[in-house]
């Protein structure tokens, strides 16, 4: 069984090739390929399905967390996805559409690496408290296909511990948050660290960017505007309308290999 590796802005992916949606994989499995000690190791994986099409996209992305849990979007994914698609001879460079559990997603794969996504709207629901390591820090609730709780600080996000998962408000994010913790650095220019639900602390989060902006935005009132955002893996630049949302940034594919078979099949 073929996999490839490859990440966007250092958060890092197995990509696997199912075009028929054939594999069963397994909350075990996808434990065992993100574990970095027994597996291949990854913050996620990317199961590539063929779909018939029928909504536009002819390309469905199964996203995983390393902990075996099933999450609606992921945005640094989405560009390494597409990416492989062009690498693979399946689409050709430009623009392309890809079925995800949040809806479809237009893509457009650059000559340089880079891919623009079209996030769709990055909806601001609220406001809350996330606490960590001994602060609370108040942020926006804001739904990038998946939960997100981004909170601008003063101060300095590398001060905070986050090998221990924030606390959140189980009422208002029922199905777990990623946490975003964001200083403005600059003119439209945010550094941002994140918790993400069901993998820990990753050295990106595309769609925890889109939040950061967006939070970052509604704390001005506005809900239009564009930023960098400085994460530890790399940067990536988010535009913010009132319905729709892009996220540009690297896509790298680094390995490609075969899975051994014995291996995957004592996994259930
Ligand atoms: N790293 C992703 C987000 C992956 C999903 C997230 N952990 C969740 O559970 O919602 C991204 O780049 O957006």
């Amino acid at each position: 069984m073929e996999f490839v590796k490859g990440h966007g802005t250092e958060n890092d992916f197995v990509v696997l090739p199912d075009l028929d949606d054939q594999l069963d994989l397994t909350v075990a499995r996808v434990q065992a390929l993100c574990d970095r000690q027994r597996g291949l190791g990854a913050d996620g994986v990317l199961r590539v399905v063929r779909t018939s099409g029928e909504s536009g996209g002819k390309w469905f992305m199964d996203y995983r967390n390393a902990d075996g849990s099933i999450a609606e979007m992921c945005g640094n994914g989405l560009r390494v996805f597409a990416r492989y698609l062009v690498d693979a001879g399946h689409q050709a460079q430009g623009e392309f559409v890809v079925g995800t559990r949040a809806g479809d997603r237009t893509v457009v794969t650059h000559p340089d690496g880079s891919v623009t996504n079209y996030m769709g709207p990055a909806r601001v629901t609220g406001t809350s408290i996330a606490a960590v390591d001994g602060h609370g820090i108040g942020g926006f609730a804001v739904d990038v296909g998946n939960p997100h709780l981004a909170c601008v600080t003063e101060e300095p996000v590398e001060d905070f511990d986050l090998t221990v998962p924030p606390g959140f408000d189980p009422v208002m994010f029922p199905h777990g948050v990623n946490v975003e913790l964001v200083n403005v650095i600059g003119q439209d220019a945010l550094r941002m660290r994140v918790h993400e639900r069901g993998v820990g602390e990753t050295r990106s989060c595309g769609t925890g960017t889109v939040a950061a902006v967006a939070s970052w935005l509604a704390g001005q009132g506005r809900t239009t505007g564009s930023a960098t955002v400085d994460v530890l893996g790399g940067q990536v630049s988010v535009t913010i309308e009132p319905t729709t949302s892009t996220l540009t940034g690297p896509a790298v594919l680094v390995a490609r290999g075969e899975l051994d078979k014995s291996w995957w099949d004592a996994l259930v």
